[in-house]
């Protein structure tokens, strides 16, 4: 039996859409073995009573597609206990958590046992492997690699990354609804197109923040770097109240964004401004200081637990 530990993360960064990534030290477990001669899917934590525990489950998904990709035989009997801290449809990676661990534990059940660089099933296979089952890498990258990351697909369509470290000031902070917004909801609501002076303007943005995080993490700057034209406004419908709370929190000084596909609302506070947020947020947000994930996901094997 080995066991896979994946992180959650916030996606977008503000204007970073499908693009820039953060690791965050909150972590979904997955237990897997192969025995018997059915699926078998225990669930601890957020979406116990919720999910489908057979062949729908999405770890066990992912890990029929990578034993696909492998080209090894479906292996009849899977086990599973999941214990899961990542709320999910909030905007924190816990579908791109739940791919990265079912690809990683099949790789590491599989023939190779855990093949890394240079193995039988390459590190940027899986990468390749659970961005096409997400659809868009900027939270399996960080997912996969910690810290953060600006990932892309390249014009054969394998996505590709680059992991930076955040500078140490800068300290996540995310703020989080009872309420869910599913990925696939928040994209319907995007527009085909949008101005050139948008894109021109998220581009100008993306580039600030990455020096605003990793060299100099001023508050102005994280205020102008963290402005978006490409996605929160056309969500705002669907976001609501976290449209709002953003607003609210900008209009302070805090550096707010929407994480991911949303509602959970991601701030990069730094000691100046770490204590103007909780006035800001009523009680209906459930508020949590992150570490930045350092390494991202890893598989622990019996003989190194
Ligand atoms: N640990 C898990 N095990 C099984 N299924 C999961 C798990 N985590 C998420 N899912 C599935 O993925 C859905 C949420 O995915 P979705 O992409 O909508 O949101 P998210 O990944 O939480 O947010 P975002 O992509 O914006 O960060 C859940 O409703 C559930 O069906
Ligand atoms: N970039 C993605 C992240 C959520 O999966 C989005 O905003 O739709």
């Amino acid at each position: 039996m080995i066991t896979v530990r994946v992180p959650a993360t916030s996606a977008n960064l503000g204007p970073g859409f499908d693009a820039l990534g953060l690791a965050l030290g909150l972590y979904d477990e997955v237990e897997a073995e192969l025995t018997g001669d059915r699926v078998q899917v225990s669930v601890e934590g957020e979406g116990e009573g919720e999910l489908d525990l057979g062949e729908g489950h999405l770890v066990v998904r992912a890990m029929r597609k990578a034993f696909d990709r492998m080209g090894m035989e479906q292996p009849p009997g899977i086990r599973l206990h999941c214990r899961n801290r990542i709320p999910h449809a909030r905007g924190m990676g816990s579908s791109s958590a739940a791919i990265v661990a079912g690809v990683l534990a099949a790789r590491a059940l599989g023939p190779a046992g855990g093949s890394g660089p240079g193995g039988s099933f390459s590190d940027g296979e899986v990468f390749a492997l659970a961005t096409e089952m997400e659809g868009h890498p900027d939270n399996v990258a960080p997912c996969l690699a910690g810290r953060l990351t600006i990932s892309w697909t390249d014009h054969g369509g394998s996505p590709h990354m680059v992991k930076l470290t955040p500078h140490a000031r800068i300290r996540p902070v995310v703020l989080i609804p009872s309420a869910r917004l599913s990925t696939e909801a928040a994209r319907g609501l995007l527009p085909k197109e949008v101005p050139h002076k948008d894109a021109a303007f998220n581009a100008g943005r993306s580039a600030l923040l990455i020096a605003a995080l990793t060299l100099q993490p001023e508050n102005s700057l994280l205020m102008a770097a963290t402005e978006d034209r490409l996605h929160q406004n056309y969500r705002a419908p669907a976001l609501a109240g976290s449209a709002d709370l953003v607003e609210r929190l900008r209009a302070v000084g805090v550096p707010a964004v929407v994480s991911g596909a949303g509602p959970t609302v991601l701030v990069f506070s730094t000691p100046d401004t770490q204590d103007l947020i909780a006035p800001e947020v009523g009680n209906d947000w459930h508020i949590q200081q992150m570490d930045v994930d350092p390494d991202g996901a890893n598989v622990q094997f019996p003989e190194t637990r």
